[in-house]
């Protein structure tokens, strides 16, 4: 929500506290010495609690009343938060105005000014149906030339020979945009290519795409990206001719479930008959309000619907719908402004003691062994000693930090929220496993076999008992874990319960508050960790186990024989192929099993599990430590 200087203290504060003195709607006008300082405090503040960005309105009236200002007095207001945005080595750009009954109400983006090793950095899973125009509109954003309908965008950003020749998507793809402190786009290609130094030196806020696979070959894939690549948006792409087709109610199923708030784009809007075109909207509406989902859609048609859907976009309810064309550009200017307003909402805390969690490995020549990941709480700096593991024995090694890359430019630094990669001293990439995490020696790393979940059944066609088995994605952590014993006898779809898990293959590193995920097939749930088991030892996990893996084999078979249907694997790992996990099947859509009830998002995702089978670094890295090789 854009904010007033003083709209926090309205809200927030006892009514005598310090800021009664910036109250009102001209205190810009011509603010007293003593106003200025409590004002540039305030600004201070607000930026702090936006990761150095705020939308502030100016001649707004507290209670809403006589509220706007005149011309020379919208004027000395302007003035005056020009010099408080300058003082705080700020940018202050003009976002939009209303009238109100007194005069003008307008609305600024101010935005810290960053050095050039630094941005802020938000992270946008792209979701949807197979040629819904991901990569499209991926390469349309990121390299400035439209499509021509059969495909030339997408090029620039398949990474595989098979993806060119397919035009399919199969791996976790990463694509950035650059905005600079005026909100205008920095990628500039030469010769096709983005140079990503350049982008993340002149850029004050960097989006990363986290392009997933539309087919349902690769849903193993878009889970992982979803879960493991701590998106802070989803933008799930539709095909305005085609609708909501395929995987589309999965991929927002997916998203509702772990809460990441989701704004839908609309493509191809250039070549679908109008009537189509609104019926497929109308679908669309419908199920983004049906009791499943719960959410509140809104069509962005102006510039001004754009400012507020990316000031209200605080809460996850509020559900933006943009309609592009990549062939024609249309809209595509409204969908830029909006992305360069998003604001994380994820609090991370750089206070606390480092937790970097690792989803991909590579073993780069004249480097060594490096990591890729996101840094979910502290500051990582060069030459640092962190805790690496756990090991198949549960066990943590410390180990050096060599350098640190954000986006391929050589830092010194990482605070929680950035993702980035290290080179690590004595380390061989055999002894990194995906879904290990780097923490702070102080954190005293206890890795677990069991923890004590609190999940809710979207959805399973019978009964859920004790000795279960599914996939535990938490994180990036996906492992085979079995219900050792549950609050309840038996579970059913849209049930609760307090279960106790263990997981079947080796321990892992998992902290409590953190989102999960259980699936097998067509069931799922979610829910979170609450309680970890430190005590529980693998000998006698591994006998249980064992045990349970017979019996749920045995189990397994005979549900196959009658459903032709596939479990999950007896050795922890997933298999390539699950198609209809998170179904949002129209039961979930109308009779109200809400995907996203339960607690809030977690914070925590750690480790990884992900195909990362020649696929280029999660924050494809290091220009000395060789960027990897992109098809053109
Ligand atoms: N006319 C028109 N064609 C489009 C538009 N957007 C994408 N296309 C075409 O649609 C086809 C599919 O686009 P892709 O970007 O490969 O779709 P995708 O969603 O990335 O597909 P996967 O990678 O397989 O998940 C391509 O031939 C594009 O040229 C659009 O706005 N208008």
């Amino acid at each position: 929500m854009a904010e007033s200087l003083s709209s926090f203290v309205e809200k927030h504060e006892p009514k005598s506290c310090e800021f009664d003195k910036i109250l009102g709607r001209d205190v810009l006008v011509a603010p007293s010495s003593e106003q200025y300082t409590l004002l540039t405090k305030r600004l201070k503040q607000q930026l702090g609690e936006g990761r150095g960005e705020v939308i502030i309105e100016i001649g707004a009236s507290e209670d809403g009343s006589e509220s706007g200002l005149l011309a020379d007095e919208l004027e000395a207001a302007a003035a005056t938060l020009h010099s408080l945005a300058d003082n705080l080595n700020c940018s202050c750009v003009r976002l939009r105005e209303r009238k109100e009954r007194r005069g003008l109400v307008v609305q600024y983006l101010i935005r810290r000014v960053l050095d050039q090793s630094d941005f802020l950095e938000i992270r946008v899973a792209v979701v949807g149906n197979v040629d819904a125009g991901k990569s499209t509109l991926l390469g349309v954003l990121t390299h400035g030339d439209l499509d021509n309908g059969r495909g030339t965008a997408r090029l620039k950003l398949f990474r595989h020979k098979h993806e060119m020749e397919s035009g399919r998507t199969s791996s976790v793809g990463n694509d950035i945009l650059g905005f600079d402190g005026e909100g205008n786009v920095v990628n500039k290609p030469e010769h096709g290519a983005l140079d990503w130094v350049k982008i993340c030196e002149k850029s004050s806020k960097v989006i990363t795409f986290i392009d997933l696979a539309g087919h349902e070959r690769y849903l193993k894939t878009t889970v992982f990206g979803m879960t493991g690549h701590a998106p802070d948006f989803g933008m799930l792409m539709v095909g305005a001719n085609a609708g909501i087709i395929g995987m589309t109610k999965e991929h927002l199923g997916l998203a509702l479930a772990l809460s990441v708030p989701v704004f839908v784009v609309v493509t191809k809007i250039d070549m679908c008959p109008a009537n189509v075109l609104q019926d497929n909207l109308k679908m669309l509406v419908r199920i983004l309000k049906s009791p499943g989902c719960r959410k509140v859609p809104v069509m962005v048609k102006t510039q001004d619907d754009v400012v507020l859907s990316a000031t209200n976009f605080v809460s996850e309810r509020l559900c933006p719908i943009f309609q592009v064309s990549n062939v024609t550009g249309e809209n595509l200017p409204m969908l830029k402004m909006f992305l360069n307003l998003l604001t994380t909402k994820m609090e991370y805390q750089e206070n606390e003691p480092a937790e970097f969690q690792i989803d991909d490995t590579y073993s780069v020549p004249g480097v060594g062994t490096v990591v890729s990941g996101t840094t979910l709480k502290g500051v990582i700096r060069l030459n640092d000693i962190l805790m690496l593991g756990p090991d198949p024995l549960g066990r943590f090694v410390p180990i050096a930090v060599k350098s640190i890359h954000r986006k391929r430019m050589p830092v010194k630094e990482v605070r929680a929220g950035q993702t980035a990669s290290f080179a690590l001293k004595k380390v061989k990439r055999s002894q990194i496993r995906k879904g290990m995490v780097m923490v702070s020696p102080t954190l005293n790393p206890q890795s677990c076999w069991e923890f004590e979940g609190e999940i809710l059944v979207l959805h399973h066609p019978t009964t859920i008992s004790s000795r279960y088995q599914a996939m535990v994605h938490c994180g990036s952590i996906r492992q085979t874990a079995s219900i050792i014993s549950m609050s309840k006898e038996c579970l059913r779809t849209g049930d609760k319960a307090l279960i106790h898990f263990r997981f079947i293959k080796h321990p892992e590193y998992v902290t409590a508050g953190q989102r999960m995920v259980f699936r097998e097939g067509r069931t799922k749930a979610v829910g979170n960790v609450v309680r970890i088991i430190t005590q529980a030892s693998p000998s006698h996990h591994a006998a249980r186990s064992k045990q349970n893996n017979s019996k749920q084999q045995q189990r397994q078979k005979q549900t196959k024989e009658v459903l032709g249907e596939d479990g999950p694997a007896a050795d922890g790992e997933e298999k390539e192929n699950c198609p209809n996990e998170f179904q949002m099947t129209d039961e979930h859509f109308q009779t109200g099993d809400s995907a996203h009830e339960g607690t809030k998002r977690g914070r925590g995702r750690r480790g990884t599990g992900a195909t990362g089978r020649g696929r280029p670094p999660a924050d494809p890295t290091l220009s000395s430590h060789r960027p990897p090789k992109r098809v053109q």
